[in-house]
């Protein structure tokens, strides 16, 4: 029997070039994750990691390159285009709207959304914190509360492909170790995720796959098997 053909994957990226008003951050990035795969996206600050992110979701702007989404292209489209074809976002940095009320916030991702098994029901089930501050407005909450609100607001659309960038930034342990929880059983219900993350014990326990980035070029693509076995190499890289 002739062996089966390579499946396509689900996000890809080949020979990405972007950055910011003519000067280049990242130098031609190839990265693949199949269908349901966890990539944790690591590397010291400013190595270009965000960008990366934001050039997939057509935030920023590519110089070269491609990127596909289930074979698709969709280097240079608009973010909406990118969003309609399953694409989701949990931005750095939350980017929780002060003055509207949590139930604001999802009714907004609820309009805009796709249809799909990503319901405002099981969403509060899998953040019930959630569900007691509906009436809350967005600089009432705690960081955390912020974090599961952007990660509920992502949901919302219905995403096949789930962009976290940075989820742990700035929280509590305690509530790092809610978060983590959050985005476990978001993988394990099937979704395809690629999450930056610079709490490795968060990045480890979710992912299976990691890339390490460098100046603006993936330095090191291996699973998270191969990357435990190489910790020396792992904490050069990384600076820790
Ligand atoms: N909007 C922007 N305009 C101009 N330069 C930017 C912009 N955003 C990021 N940069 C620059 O691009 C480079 C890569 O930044 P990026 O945020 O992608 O790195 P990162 O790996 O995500 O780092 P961090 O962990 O600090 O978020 C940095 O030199 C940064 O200053």
């Amino acid at each position: 029997m002739p062996p089966a053909p390579p499946s396509t994957p689900i996000l890809a990226t080949r020979g990405l070039v972007s950055g910011y008003d003519g000067s280049r951050v990242l130098h031609g990035v190839d990265i693949a994750i199949p269908e349901g795969g966890v990539l944790a996206l690591l590397g010291r600050n400013g190595v270009g990691k965000s960008t990366l992110i934001n050039t997939i979701m057509g935030l920023v702007r590519p110089m070269a390159g491609s990127v596909t989404v289930a074979g698709q292209e969709v280097a240079g489209a608009r973010p909406d285009r990118i969003a309609k074809l399953g694409v989701g976002l949990v931005p750095q940095g939350r980017r929780v709207y002060g003055p509207l009320t949590v139930a604001e916030h999802l009714d907004i991702s609820d309009r805009s959304g796709r249809q799909g098994a990503w319901t405002r029901e099981r969403v509060i089930d899998l953040l019930p914190r959630l569900g007691e501050r509906m009436r809350n407005r967005g600089d009432q909450l705690s960081g955390g509360e912020q974090q599961m609100l952007a990660i509920a607001r992502a949901l919302l659309t219905n995403p096949t492909i789930l962009l976290l960038d940075e989820p742990s930034d700035g929280l509590a342990p305690a509530i790092v170790q809610q978060v983590g929880e959050v985005v476990r059983e978001v993988c394990a219900a099937g979704m395809t995720v690629l999450v930056v993350e610079q709490n490795l014990r968060l990045a480890l326990s979710v992912a299976d796959h990691v890339v390490v980035m460098q100046k603006g070029a993936v330095h090191w693509d291996v699973s998270v098997d191969e990357f435990r076995r190489n910790r020396t190499r792992a904490e050069e890289l990384l600076g820790i």
